[in-house]
């Protein structure tokens, strides 16, 4: 009986590090990922691009049953093409953020999503990012992290984040956009952020990078994982 490959599920709201991390593990185990929230944003940024109202839950879900979508690793990093674009750059405003927790919150959107996001899920493992990882997509994944940190710290992030892009950001409106986006997300029917009962809560508030990166070496290695 061939073994199930091991997934790693790092849950959390806008901010907390979910993303830096989940990328440097995987590239650490050599394990593939899995950027949910990329298939939200990727949603959101085609419905912009076909006309779709976001909430527009019939046309969105046929939308999302065929996004036209490739994650490509050249080595340097994750790049994504979406209908032969490269947008990983544009999904990744706040504003695409906004949209993609607007098309999250219908059910017929993260139905079409599931089977999509299960299929990342190969030998010899896989570290999937998002909200309902731990929940609903992987809720048999030995390993779930929720990865948390205040409100005013993850804006911070965010603010350094986008102004070391260059981009004109202002930090009380990404604090503002961060507690709307927490409150819709958590506050949802379907698959709502929430840790799973089994999962380990990690607050990043006062911790560095690596010092997360050691915490989840330490649950890995309790539990004999990721050799
Ligand atoms: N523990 C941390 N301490 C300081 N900065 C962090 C920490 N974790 C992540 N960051 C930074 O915060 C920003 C947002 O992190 P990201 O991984 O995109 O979060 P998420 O995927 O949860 O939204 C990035 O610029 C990242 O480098
Ligand atoms: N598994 C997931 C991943 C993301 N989402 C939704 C909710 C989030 O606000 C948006 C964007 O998620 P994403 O992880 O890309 O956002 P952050 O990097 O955490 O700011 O998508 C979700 O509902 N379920």
């Amino acid at each position: 009986m061939s073994e199930q490959p091991l997934v790693i599920a790092i849950d959390g709201p806008s901010g907390s590090g979910k993303g830096t991390v989940a990328g440097r593990l995987a590239r650490k185990l050599g394990f593939h990922l899995l950027d949910s929230g990329a298939l939200y944003r990727l949603l959101a940024f085609a419905a912009r691009n076909h006309g779709v109202a976001l909430d527009n839950e019939e046309a969105l879900k046929v939308l999302a049953a065929h996004l036209d979508v490739q994650f490509l690793d050249d080595g340097a990093g994750q790049k994504i093409i979406l209908e032969g674009e490269e947008v990983t750059q544009l999904i990744r405003t706040e504003e695409a953020g906004a949209g993609a927790s607007q098309v999250a919150a219908l059910p017929a959107v993260r139905e079409a999503l599931l089977q999509r996001q299960r299929a990342f899920c190969e030998a010899p493992g896989l570290i999937a990012d998002g909200r309902d990882m731990g929940t609903v997509v992987f809720p048999e994944a030995p390993l779930k992290i929720f990865l948390t940190a205040s409100a005013e710290e993850r804006a911070r992030r965010r603010y350094l984040q986008l102004k070391g892009q260059g981009l004109d950001v202002n930090l009380e409106s990404l604090l503002l956009e961060i507690q709307a986006r927490d409150e819709r997300d958590m506050n949802r029917a379907v698959a709502p952020l929430r840790p799973a009962a089994d999962a380990i809560l990690m607050d990043s508030t006062e911790m560095s990078i690596d010092q997360v990166l050691e915490a989840i070496d330490d649950e890995l290695a309790a539990r004999s994982l990721g050799d």
